[in-house]
């Protein structure tokens, strides 16, 4: 059996005429990486807000670890732990001082306080810059303290909203790390994000949002599996070349660029043939690459939009 450790069943919620949620529905396992994918403006943060309980939503319902978001938001507070757009983080004290005074505000004895500084400081390599005011910290060591604060009370479900928009590429991948390890630990992960190469890395299971709803879930190889399979992209130098394979080659065409997309079915076999078909018709191609599907494809054919707004990272 399952273990859902987030519910969510129908949520509706609006603002004015605005119907920003229009009834999403899914579930999150207990130590998965859950991602919520979508461009700005999908409602990303709203449903975030809806779970913290910070916001009440209209309709619907949404139970963490069993308990009612809308009336049982003491019990859900408890489990869980926001970072992100709502940093907590003081800047004029250093970084130390910033956790210690999350452990006093969570009623911590001056031992355990202490002792959860060092491992934290520890833990996200922020040791160095301990005694270091957090005005003077870079983007990535802000969002390290941000999480490090946030798992002061060993919480269950951590929801990170857009945890590397803003960051340089490097410490984005340092950040990925990070969530990776979070997630080894045992913590269910509910994270937000508009770059598809980020769910595509992290995340267990991808809800696509797209104006208020979800209109797909999966894994990222159930996602991409939507578009088919791996092609093989064949390349040719003129239009002579170009216009006489594909008389000789099924595929999907790309007239403007010459190329040719070929589902190969895996099969060294009809590799094989592809390309003796080309060789006795005397075409040779100049470029030939194998393409996976990417999560760009998937966001493309099921939203029609292109990947304007929901982006690849740099
Ligand atoms: N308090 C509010 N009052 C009115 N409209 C709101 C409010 N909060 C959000 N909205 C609107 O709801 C829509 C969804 O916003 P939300 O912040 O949930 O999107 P998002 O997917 O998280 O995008 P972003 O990445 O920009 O935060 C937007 O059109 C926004 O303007």
């Amino acid at each position: 059996m399952t273990d859902q450790v987030i519910s969510v069943q129908g949520i509706k919620k609006r603002y004015g005429e605005h119907l920003v949620l229009d009834g999403l529905s899914f579930h999150v396992e207990r130590g998965s990486i859950f991602a919520l994918l979508g461009e700005n403006g999908a409602g990303k943060t709203t449903m975030v807000r809806i779970l913290a309980t910070l916001i009440k939503a209209n309709s619907g319902s949404a139970k963490i670890g069993g308990y009612d978001t809308d009336s049982e938001s003491v019990s859900v507070k408890k489990l869980i732990s926001l970072t992100g757009q709502y940093a907590a983080v003081d800047e004029l004290l250093t970084g130390e001082e910033n956790l210690q005074m999350i452990g006093r505000l969570n009623h911590l004895d001056h031992r355990t306080v202490k002792a959860r500084t060092v491992e934290l400081l520890e833990q996200f390599d922020l040791s160095g810059a301990a005694k270091k005011r957090v005005s003077t910290y870079s983007g990535g060591m802000r969002r390290r303290l941000d999480i490090a604060i946030s798992l002061f009370a060993n919480p269950e479900v951590i929801f990170l909203d857009e945890p590397t928009t803003g960051l340089d590429p490097r410490s984005r991948k340092n950040m990925w790390e990070l969530i990776r390890k979070l997630a080894n630990r045992g913590v269910t992960i509910f994270l937000t994000t508009q770059y598809l190469e980020e769910a595509d890395q992290l995340a267990d299971k991808i809800a696509v949002m797209n104006n208020g709803k979800i209109i797909e879930t999966g894994t990222s190889e159930q996602l991409k599996s939507i578009i088919g399979k791996e092609k093989l992209e064949l390349t040719f130098q003129d239009q002579a070349s170009f216009d006489e394979a594909s008389k000789v080659i099924k595929g999907q065409i790309n007239e403007s660029e010459k190329v040719i997309s070929v589902e190969t079915e895996g099969s060294t076999e009809s590799l094989r043939r592809l390309l003796n078909t080309l060789h006795e018709n005397q075409i040779e191609p100049v470029a030939m690459h194998f393409r996976k599907p990417t999560l760009d494809d998937v966001f493309l054919e099921i939203t029609g939009k292109s990947t304007k707004g929901v982006s690849s990272n740099d």
